[in-house]
């Protein structure tokens, strides 16, 4: 399987660039935290790589395909799915029949349930009446009944709990040893950093710290200087 790779990637926003010259490359089978301060550019990047926002400079490749210039749609049929902050179940809809909007068959479906027995549970209940956990739960599940090869996942704790969101990681492992790359931003820093095998650290829209998840975890103080800027 192909690796993601974004290099040289700066995004404009407003006034001047939210996200300057930032490169990284995401690994089928590994997870990449991606954390930073309020408004150092984390949500405005996944957005580049999706093609929700374009890039003003810089590239987006799947191997040695170069998506930088590709519709969102185009990029979604090359395996990339984003999880946006925020993003809402279909309320009205079963848990399967929220499922079954990116499951192509009920097998599909039938598997994200054995993977995940507390949704086999409420497979019939309507989405709006589970817990926000729940709820996300089948966020995520619905995200990856498709089979992405790239997950990029924006906050999926906002809102919940950390005991709640720590009920949710073992989906984002799982996804990631069926073989997905996944990139996820979080606030719960080192919830995240401890299931990631990489991390990045960004700060005022710049990469401040690039490489293992554990040594990040291991040291608060590099943690510290990468959001305050880097060294
Ligand atoms: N639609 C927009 N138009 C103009 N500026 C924007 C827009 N969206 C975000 N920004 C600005 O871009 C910068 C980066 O925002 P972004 O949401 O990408 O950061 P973030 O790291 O995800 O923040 P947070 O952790 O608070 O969600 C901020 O200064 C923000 O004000």
């Amino acid at each position: 399987m192909n690796a993601l790779r974004v290099t040289g990637l700066t995004v404009t926003r407003g006034a001047g660039p939210v996200i300057s010259d930032v490169g990284f490359t995401l690994e089928p089978g590994h997870i990449t935290a991606l954390v930073g301060p309020n408004g150092a550019g984390k949500t405005s990047l996944l957005e580049a790589i999706s093609g929700v926002v374009p890039a003003a400079a810089g590239t987006v490749h799947i191997g040695t395909e170069d998506l930088t210039r590709q519709s969102r749609v185009t990029r979604a049929r090359r395996g990339v799915a984003h999880i946006e902050q925020g993003r809402a179940v279909f309320g009205g809809l079963t848990v399967l029949e929220n499922l079954m909007l990116t499951a192509r068959t009920r097998a599909r479906a039938d598997e994200l349930f054995a993977l995940f027995p507390e949704l086999a549970k409420r497979r019939d209940s309507p989405a709006a009446l589970l817990s926000g956990g729940e709820q996300q739960m089948v966020v995520l599940a619905r995200a990856f009944a498709a089979r992405p090869a790239f997950l990029l996942i924006d906050e999926m704790s906002l809102g919940l709990a950390p005991v709640v969101f720590t009920r949710l990681l073992p989906m984002v492992t799982r996804f990631a040893e069926e073989g997905a790359a996944i990139l996820l931003v979080e606030q719960f820093t080192h919830l995240a950093l401890g299931v990631a095998r990489d991390a990045l650290v960004v700060s005022s829209g710049r990469v401040t710290y690039s490489g293992d998840a554990a040594t990040l975890l291991d040291s608060p103080e590099t943690l510290h200087t990468a959001y305050l800027g880097g060294s």
